[in-house]
């Protein structure tokens, strides 16, 4: 498999590559097998089960869950976002760590087939036990469903420095909670964390759906320590999507690490066989932020202030040193009165490579969780970035701290969390960190 394949077998729904979906949705598999063809050979050799066999409600594709790296990072970003990050409960051991990791492989493959988790579902199972699955995503697709798993640095070490699961020699030296930042405002519900589930799909249910019962499935094991919604992409991260637009009514993503740069893939977001862990080769960093932005005060913002501190115009998304969304910034170029044309303190000058001497892979969400008592939103976009090493995410978030952006906005939350490479035949997620 290539380098930026990352394991699709679907269209997998972006907004523009719907139109032609490759992966067997389950109104296609109804067709099938009302046509005579064993649903063994279409899906995997496995039985298919007996459960969510009712039509489809829409025709999105599906990703395949094992590969040579995890889905969900260079899979062109859908829609929706579920993300969890759980603690391990204080008695749990090694074994049951292992065991969950073998027991979510199991359910996150038969999730993103559009499947329930177990065979028996949410209605094949016996009427004096409750289901295997919850069922609200019975008669949905896979809705492009993908569920990427990852590791933090508690898992090696607690704050005391104990090693609960015998993994602390296993820890990479780079996976250490980030320090804290200028402007930020850290609240523990919202940072840090054991172990991390992205769930993303092209239907909020289908999203929702895996969350809820992978964390069922480790019920007495871990537990939920934060989540987060999330309704829009704020990224694209392939070619073949439009650039969509984050909740200041920017577009956001036109300069990110795309799936069809694979020298950009190599050097900044896939961990490189130099690392002494070898089970992270092919494996990338996480970070998540979780960024209030008091939109009711940018709101206030004069047009031209807006997009003096991003340093693009808001209708088309062009550097404001000119050009259309796709042109490379002039950060040399002066105005008449001699003023640079994209301001020094503009965001996308502080966070561009030439002056952070880096790039990540971005892949954040939108998210409104109800408002105040003032009747102001609680707003902001939940930041996601996959990176090569964490001291990228460093590098550039420091470099932002002279950002005129940050007025407007709140960092609440922080996590930093390994995410393994790919699953591979016989192997459960993150197995080659057991070995
Ligand atoms: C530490 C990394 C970054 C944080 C945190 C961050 C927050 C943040 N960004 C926007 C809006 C935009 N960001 C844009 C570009 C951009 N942002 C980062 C990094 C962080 N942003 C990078 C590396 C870049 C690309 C810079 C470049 O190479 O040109 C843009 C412009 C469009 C684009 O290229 O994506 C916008 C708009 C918000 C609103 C925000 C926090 C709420
Ligand atoms: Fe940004």
């Amino acid at each position: 498999m290539s380098d930026n394949t990352d394991g699709a077998v679907g269209a997998a729904g972006d907004d523009e590559s719907l139109a032609a979906p490759t992966g067997v949705s389950r109104r296609g598999l109804l067709g099938l097998v009302a046509a005579g063809v064993g649903t063994g050979a279409l899906i995997g050799g496995s039985a298919v089960a007996a459960s969510r066999v009712s039509p489809s409600v829409d025709a999105a594709g599906q990703y395949a869950f094992r590969g040579e790296h995890q889905a969900g990072i260079v899979t062109p970003a859908q829609d929706r976002l579920h993300f969890a990050a759980f603690d391990l409960t204080s008695t749990a051991t090694r074994d049951d760590l292992i065991q969950l990791l073998k027991d979510w492989t199991a359910a996150a493959e038969r999730l993103t087939q559009g499947l329930d988790v177990s065979e028996s579902g949410s209605v094949g199972g016996p009427e004096l036990l409750p289901p295997d699955d919850t069922g609200e995503a019975q008669g949905l697709a896979a809705s492009g469903l993908t569920i990427t798993f990852g590791f933090g640095p508690s898992l090696f070490r607690t704050a005391d420095g104990t090693d609960r699961f015998g993994l602390a020699d296993r820890q990479p030296a780079e996976l250490a909670t980030l320090p804290l930042f200028a402007f930020d405002l850290l609240e523990e519900s919202a940072s840090d964390g054991d172990l991390c589930i992205q769930a993303c799909a092209n239907d909020p249910q289908v999203a929702v759906h895996a969350i809820r019962n992978l964390s069922r499935i480790a019920f007495g094991t871990a537990r939920i320590r934060w989540s987060q919604l999330g309704f829009g992409r704020t990224s694209s991260t392939s070619t073949t999507q439009a650039t969509p637009r984050n909740l200041f009514g920017f577009k956001d993503g036109t300069a990110n690490v795309k799936a069809e740069e694979t020298e950009a893939l190599r050097d900044f977001v896939w961990v490189g066989d130099d690392e002494p862990q070898t089970w992270m080769h092919g494996g990338s960093y996480l970070v998540t932020r979780t960024i209030l932005m008091t939109i009711e005060n940018w709101d206030r913002v004069s047009l031209g202030e807006q997009n003096a501190i991003i340093g693009r115009d808001k209708g088309e998304g062009a550097p404001l040193s000119g050009g259309s969304e796709f042109s490379e910034p002039d950060f040399e170029l002066r105005s008449t009165s001699g003023e640079p044309a994209i301001p020094e303190d503009a965001h996308v000058r502080l966070a561009h490579p030439t002056q952070t001497g880096t790039r990540m892979l971005r892949r954040g969400y939108n998210f409104v969780d109800g408002s105040n008592e003032l009747g102001q939103l609680r707003a902001g976009l939940f930041f996601m970035s996959y990176q090569r090493s964490p001291q990228q995410f460093i590098d550039v978030q420091s470099a932002l701290a002279k950002d005129s952006m940050n007025e407007y906005i709140r960092h609440v939350g922080s996590a930093i969390f390994a995410v393994p490479p790919g699953t591979r035949a016989g192997e459960f997620v993150g197995s080659a960190l057991f070995a």
